[in-house]
C-alpha cells in the first residue's frame, strides 16, 4: 500500500490501521529524512513505514515514487488542506491537488499490476450546493479555489474509471479532526485554546463565526471508512461523514465543559471574543453529510462520538500542558 502525505493527521492514523492489519505500508512526503516521522510527532511509524520522496508539483518525482513502490493500493491523501490559503495562490493549490491527482491516477495506471486508488475529495466541493445534507448526488458548486481544485480530482476519479473500468474511488470527507490536528483548523484552535485557559496560561480565545454549522468526525473513523471502500467488490463515490450537524459554538461549548471550565468568566463576560480576520462569508447551505451509501453500501460507520472526539481532543491538549482532565472518562 501507497499512502501519499503520510505524515499528515489522516495519514498518520491510516497507515497505523493498515499496519495493525499486517499490511506493508510506503508513504511520501516532500522531503523524507531520518527524523520525518519524529518531527511529524508519528515515531510510532519509525522504521515500520518506508518513506519515498514525493511533491505534488513535481509531476517526476510523484511518477518515480509510484514506480519504485509498485503498489496495489494507494490512498492518495497528500494535499494543502487549509481552505482560507486557497485564495492566497490559486495556481498552486490546483496544481497541487487536481494536476497532482491526474499524475497519480495515470502513474498508477502504468504500473505492470492492476492498482486500485483512492483519492481523498472534500465536502468543499459542494459549497451552494442548494441541498444539506448532501450526498454523493448533490449538485457541486464550489465557493473556494480548494474546492475547485477538490471537485476536479473528484471529476477525474468518476472519468478516468468510466472510461478504462479501473477501480478508483473518491473520499467525499466532512471535516475530520483528532489531537493530531493541526491548531489553525478551528476544532483544534478550541481545544488547545481551552485547554490553554484551564491551565491559567490564556485568558481568552478569539475565533471567527461561531454560527458557522461543519458535520465533525474523527479521523479514526473516516480513514476506517476510506479502507472499507478501497476494498469493496465495487469501486465507487462515498461521502464518509457523521451525517449531525453542529454549529462553531456547540463546539466550543463542548469543549468548555469538556475542560470542567465556564465558557464565562467570573464578571460575566465571556472568554471568547471574535474577530473579523477569522470571520468567513456565511454559507447559506450548512455542510451536513449524508453518509447512508457508506453505511448500507461499506457497513461503515463512525464510531466515535462528536462529544467524544471533542473531549479526546481536550484530554489531549490538557495533558500536554501537564493538566490532568477533570474527572476519569
Ligand atoms: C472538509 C474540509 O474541512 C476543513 O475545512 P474547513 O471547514 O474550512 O475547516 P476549519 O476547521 O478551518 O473551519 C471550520 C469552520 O469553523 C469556522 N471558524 C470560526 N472561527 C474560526 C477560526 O478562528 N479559525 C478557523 N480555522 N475556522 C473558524 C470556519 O469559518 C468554518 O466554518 C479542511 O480539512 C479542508 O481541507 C476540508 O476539506
Amino acid at each position: 500500500m501507497l499512502i501519499t502525505g503520510v505524515t499528515g493527521q489522516d495519514g498518520g492514523y491510516l497507515a497505523e490501521q493498515l499496519l495493525a492489519a499486517g499490511d506493508e505500508v510506503l508513504g511520501t512526503v516532500r522531503r523524507p529524512a531520518p527524523e520525518t516521522f519524529a518531527t511529524a510527532g508519528l515515531p510510532q511509524l519509525d522504521g515500520r513505514v518506508k518513506l519515498l520522496g514525493a511533491d505534488l508539483l513535481d509531476r517526476a518525482s510523484i511518477r518515480r515514487a509510484i514506480a519504485e513502490a509498485e503498489p496495489d493500493e494507494i490512498y492518495h491523501l497528500a494535499a494543502p488542506t487549509f481552505v482560507p490559503d486557497s485564495w492566497e495562490d490559486p495556481t498552486e493549490v490546483v496544481a497541487a491537488i487536481a494536476a497532482g491527482t491526474a499524475t497519480v491516477l495515470a502513474a498508477a495506471g502504468a504500473l505492470p499490476r492492476a492498482c486500485r486508488v483512492l483519492v481523498a475529495a472534500s465536502s468543499e466541493i459542494f459549497g451552494d450546493a442548494g441541498v444539506s445534507p448532501q450526498s454523493e448526488t448533490a449538485p457541486t458548486r464550489p465557493r473556494s479555489p480548494y474546492g475547485v481544485a477538490k471537485l476536479a480530482a473528484h471529476g477525474l476519479v468518476g472519468a478516468l474509471r468510466a472510461r478504462h473500468d479501473r477501480f478508483l474511488v473518491s473520499a467525499i470527507t466532512f471535516n475530520h479532526e483528532s489531537p493530531r490536528r493541526p491548531e489553525r483548523f478551528l476544532p483544534r484552535k478550541v481545544t488547545a485554546g481551552v485547554a490553554a485557559i484551564a491551565a491559567g496560561r490564556e485568558e481568552t480565545l478569539t475565533l471567527g463565526d461561531q454560527a458557522a454549522v461543519r458535520d465533525w468526525s474523527h479521523a479514526r473513523d473516516v480513514v476506517a471508512g476510506m479502507v472499507l471502500a478501497l476494498r469493496h467488490d465495487e469501486p465507487g463515490d462515498y461521502v464518509l461523514a457523521s451525517g449531525t450537524p453542529h454549529t462553531v459554538g456547540e463546539l466550543v461549548d463542548a469543549a468548555f465543559a469538556a475542560a470542567g471550565v465556564e465558557r464565562h468568566a467570573a464578571d460575566g463576560s465571556d472568554r471568547v471574543l471574535v474577530d473579523p480576520r477569522f470571520v468567513r462569508p456565511p454559507e447559506q447551505w450548512p455542510s451536513v453529510g449524508d453518509p447512508s451509501r457508506a453505511r448500507d453500501v461499506l457497513g461503515w460507520r463512525p464510531r466515535t462520538s462528536f462529544e467524544q472526539l471533542v473531549a479526546e481532543m481536550v484530554d489531549a491538549d490538557l495533558a500536554r500542558l501537564g493538566v490532568a482532565a477533570p474527572g476519569a472518562r
